[in-house]
């Protein structure tokens, strides 16, 4: 058997450390990732249920889910530390899963790939690659919509908890972008989307960092459209919105120095317009940026955005 093998058999789930937070409990999980084909850590916070608050209808005592998908660079820390997501969860009864954003490990990928901050570790881009090399490797959107949710049904502190039927799906950047594409290509599962400053159309020739990742992930051009908010909606039937999802929330800061030169967010909300009038909801927000200082503001409409849906019947 291969040291992989053996890692993949003997490696259970790892609880990294936990610490309580406005009421509930943030874990950090370390476990083996059969599609990444390396270890991947990620965070969860999950309210107490020791007191009084919404748990819906459904299952009695499990909470719904919101999956956060995070933007270049990051991994599960840059949001707990300062996302400013959890007293609304806390206040909600919904709980808030965050991935890393690649896999990590893999060394002769990884040194080819270390002088660069937007392709390769910190930007899996949520999707499965086909090139040579990052196929094997690079599967993050398997990961985010399949694996990450085996890995957390297989511990009984996050399984008896969350209620996996009820579940919402946001982002950052190319966290946005993962959260509109993987709601898009996965309708019905995600009742609500929303994103702050997503990368909407990454396939655009003025979108660099879009650009950058699809040449060195997905080897067929043709495959760029499936993996392109705006294209997968300008691909939809008239009036079809409501059969990916509930309802879709964006915030844009206009002092984002990325705005116009990376994000392009208007062009999904222009196509999402032109499909189904009154769908979406989308908030230019004057002067802020694409920091955690803006996310961090508008994280309690965000929340409470999800968890109306989550709640609700
Ligand atoms: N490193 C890039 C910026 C990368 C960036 O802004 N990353 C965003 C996501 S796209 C982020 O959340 N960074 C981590 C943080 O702010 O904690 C630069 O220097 O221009």
């Amino acid at each position: 058997m291969s040291d992989e093998n053996d890692e993949k058999v003997l490696f259970k789930p790892e609880i990294l450390s936990t610490v309580k937070v406005h009421a509930g409990y943030l874990h950090r999980i370390k476990h083996y990732s059969p599609c990444n084909k390396c270890h991947m850590t990620f965070a969860i916070y999950i309210p107490s249920d020791e007191d009084d608050f919404p748990v819906g209808n459904g299952n009695a005592r499990k909470m719904p889910l919101i999956l956060y998908l995070s933007g270049l660079t990051c991994d599960d820390t840059n949001v707990s530390q300062k996302g400013n997501a959890f007293e609304t969860c806390k206040q909600s009864g919904v709980c808030f899963v965050m991935p890393d954003t690649s896999p990590r490990g893999h060394e002769k990928i990884d040194e080819e790939e270390s002088a660069s901050w937007d392709f390769g570790i910190g930007a899996g881009f949520y999707v499965n690659a086909t090139t040579k090399g990052y196929a094997e490797h690079y599967n993050m959107e398997t990961y985010a919509t399949k694996e990450l949710e085996q890995v957390c049904k297989s511990i009984d502190c996050i399984n008896d908890k969350v209620d996996f039927n009820r579940q919402s799906i946001m982002g950052h950047s190319m966290g946005g972008h993962g959260a509109l594409t993987l709601a898009l290509r996965n309708p019905g599962k995600y009742r609500s989307v929303s994103a702050f400053a997503p990368i909407a159309n990454p396939s655009a020739k003025d979108c660099p960092w879009g650009q950058k990742a699809f040449k060195g992930y997905l080897k067929d051009e043709n495959e760029w459209k499936m993996h392109d908010a705006t294209e997968l909606v300008k691909m939809m039937e008239p009036g079809t919105m409501k059969t990916v999802t509930k309802a879709i929330l964006i915030d844009q800061g206009d002092a984002d120095t990325f705005y116009k030169t990376q994000l392009h967010p208007e062009r999904f909300q222009e196509a999402a317009e032109k499909n189904t009038k009154g769908f979406m909801k989308y908030n230019v927000r004057e002067g802020y940026d694409h920091s955690y200082w803006f996310i961090s503001t508008f994280m309690h409409d965000h929340v409470a955005f999800h968890a109306i849906k989550l709640l609700s019947t």
